[in-house]
């Protein structure tokens, strides 16, 4: 009997060996991890959850909290999370090196588990090599003449909000009060679906398209909402008990569903020997479908990508495009120059042509709001934080060493507030952009869309989809803020999401520029959300 229970102890001791090592293994790293940062400076560490209270009120509320961070401790912040070590990285110098250097071109396991539900495995969250052949089989999709063809499309849905806005508006002074941020997200939302996705609307209702344009949009609610809150990250325990469950799943079905509804549609077409739309190149979906590179993708890897696309592109355009009207609600004389700006390329309110649809051609004479866009850009980048793993250890410009296993974390408003290349940081001036203003700045003191190759492959169809909305909608209105609004940027809360929303929405108010000619019925009243 002792015999028996004497080697079914070794037998359990020989099994539980491995496990015994690994967590051995585990624990050296963590502490390895904690001695080599030490000097790294950093909020008060706790035992346990380490600088958890720091990191939480810092996605709480990115801006505020980024500049006392800063004032405290420097561009190089440690943060020890539980069992993480988080390395806050702002400098240019130090920036250049972590999105260049194979070490720390890994995303954390986070992206995935958080991300997953929603978009499934896509360029944003998926690493080496199969990020290099997507991102390579991708590219092409993304040309600037593809891109100069979806000018019209952005054109014309730009107008579409504008009709639909203008019934807030009024003639001779402000109209009403109204959160311009949904109608935005709807912008956005049904561009990407006509450009990216090549979705033809027609075979799609009204009711339909706004349907799947607000599930787009409270997905970037919901899933930060998870994100932030560690005891849901079980998913029966979050499923049973969170009363956010039923719309998490609700968005996760419907981005499913949307894409799928569009795949089928274009591989029908494709099975039919329907020619690809009438352009000079194939933008995303066509391309991926009728070029050699759909052999590099399982269909499901497509439709992963057609999610990721949808989901990143639409959130943080919808907020980059409600982050510069509310600019111009706030700052008077920045806008009084865009509007002449406007008016100098397409005719002063009223005269023939003022209101005709932006073409390619316009963007480039439009360079004061160019300048603009890149100030709200630097000022209040949409996204908030980009993480990456280090695979190995690595020692930045500034001394700093990043051990294998810590995590990297870039703060774009952080390293856009930097005084010695931002000079007067808190202060709005577009004309930081000019070109002998910018000569001589470090190419990664201005990283709204990080840089090196995880860079947002999105950038340019961004910057012209922003372009021409704002053209759109500032030649028709003069924004103001609320009464009591805020008076600049550092006035302005803002929660953090996937991307960074204003609290409380973006309330403006709208004031046509030119009167509605008598007798032009009035545009539908807007769908309330
Ligand atoms: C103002 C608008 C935008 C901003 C500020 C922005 C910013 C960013 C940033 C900072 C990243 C890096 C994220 C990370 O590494 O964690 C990124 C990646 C990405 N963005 Fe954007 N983005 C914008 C618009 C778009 C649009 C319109 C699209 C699609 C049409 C898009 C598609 C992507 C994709 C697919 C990635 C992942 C790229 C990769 O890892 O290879 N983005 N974006």
């Amino acid at each position: 009997m002792a015999t028996a229970l004497a080697a079914l102890c070794a037998a359990a001791a020989v099994l539980l060996v491995p496990y015994a090592l690994r967590l051995a293994r585990y624990i050296g790293e963590v502490l390895r991890r904690n001695r080599l940062t030490r000097d790294v400076p950093g909020p008060r560490v706790y035992p346990v959850v380490g600088s958890l209270p720091a990191f939480l009120a810092l996605m709480r509320d990115p801006h505020d909290e980024l500049r006392k961070l800063l004032d405290k401790y420097g561009s190089t912040v440690r943060l020890p999370l539980l069992d993480r070590t988080l390395l806050v990285v702002m400098e240019p110098d130090d920036l250049q090196v972590v999105c260049t250097h194979p070490a720390l071109a890994t995303k954390p396991v986070e992206y995935a588990r958080f991300l997953g539900s929603h978009i499934g495995q896509g360029l944003l969250n998926i690493n080496e090599p199969l990020h290099r052949r997507h991102r390579k089989a991708i590219t092409p999709s993304l040309h600037l003449d593809i891109l100069h063809d979806f000018v019209a499309v952005f054109a014309k849905q730009a107008e579409v909000l504008a009709d639909r806005v203008d019934e807030r508006a009024a003639d001779g002074a402000p109209g009403e009060v109204f959160n311009v941020q949904p109608e935005f997200g709807r912008m956005a939302g049904a561009a990407l679906l006509q450009t990216v996705l090549t979705a033809p609307l027609h075979n799609m209702t009204e009711a339909e398209t706004a349907a799947h344009v607000d599930a787009l949009n409270e997905t970037n609610l919901v899933i930060v909402y998870r994100a932030l809150r560690p005891w849901w990250t079980n998913d029966t325990v979050f499923r049973l008990l969170s009363n956010q469950a039923e719309k998490f799943m609700r968005t996760a079905a419907a981005m499913e569903s949307m894409v799928c509804r569009v795949l089928n549609a274009k591989t029908a077409e494709l099975s039919a020997g329907l020619p690809p739309p009438p352009r000079r190149r194939m933008a995303f979906l066509d391309h991926m479908l009728r070029s050699k590179e759909s052999e590099v993708m399982s269909r499901a890897e497509l439709r992963d990508e057609l999610k990721t696309f949808l989901f990143v592109g639409s959130s943080t355009s919808m907020d980059l495009m409600s982050l510069i009207t509310l600019a111009m609600a706030m700052y008077g004389d920045v806008q009084r120059r865009v509007h002449q700006e406007l008016d100098e390329v397409f005719g002063a309110p009223g005269t023939p042509g003022w209101d005709r649809p932006v073409v390619p051609e316009d963007l480039a004479h439009l360079a004061y709001l160019e300048r603009t866009i890149k100030e709200v850009l630097r000022y209040a980048p949409p996204v908030p934080f980009v993480f990456r793993i280090a695979t190995d250890d690595v020692r930045l410009p500034s001394g700093t060493l990043v051990p294998r296993g810590a995590y990297v974390g870039m703060v774009p408003a952080g390293t856009h507030r930097l005084e010695r290349h931002f000079p007067d940081p808190y202060r709005f001036d577009p004309d930081r952009f000019l070109p002998e203003n910018s000569a001589g700045r470090h190419p990664y003191a201005f990283v709204p869309f990080s840089a090196g190759s995880r860079n947002c492959i999105g950038m340019r169809y961004a910057l012209m989809l922003a372009k021409t909305a704002t053209a759109t909608l500032l030649r028709r209105f003069a924004v103001h803020t609320a009464p009591g609004g805020p008076r600049g940027f550092h006035e302005v809360s803002v929660d953090t999401g996937a991307t960074i929303m204003v609290r409380g929405g973006v309330q403006v108010r709208l004031q046509r520029r030119a009167p509605r000619p008598p007798g032009t019925p009035s545009p539908p009243t807007p769908a309330a959300h």
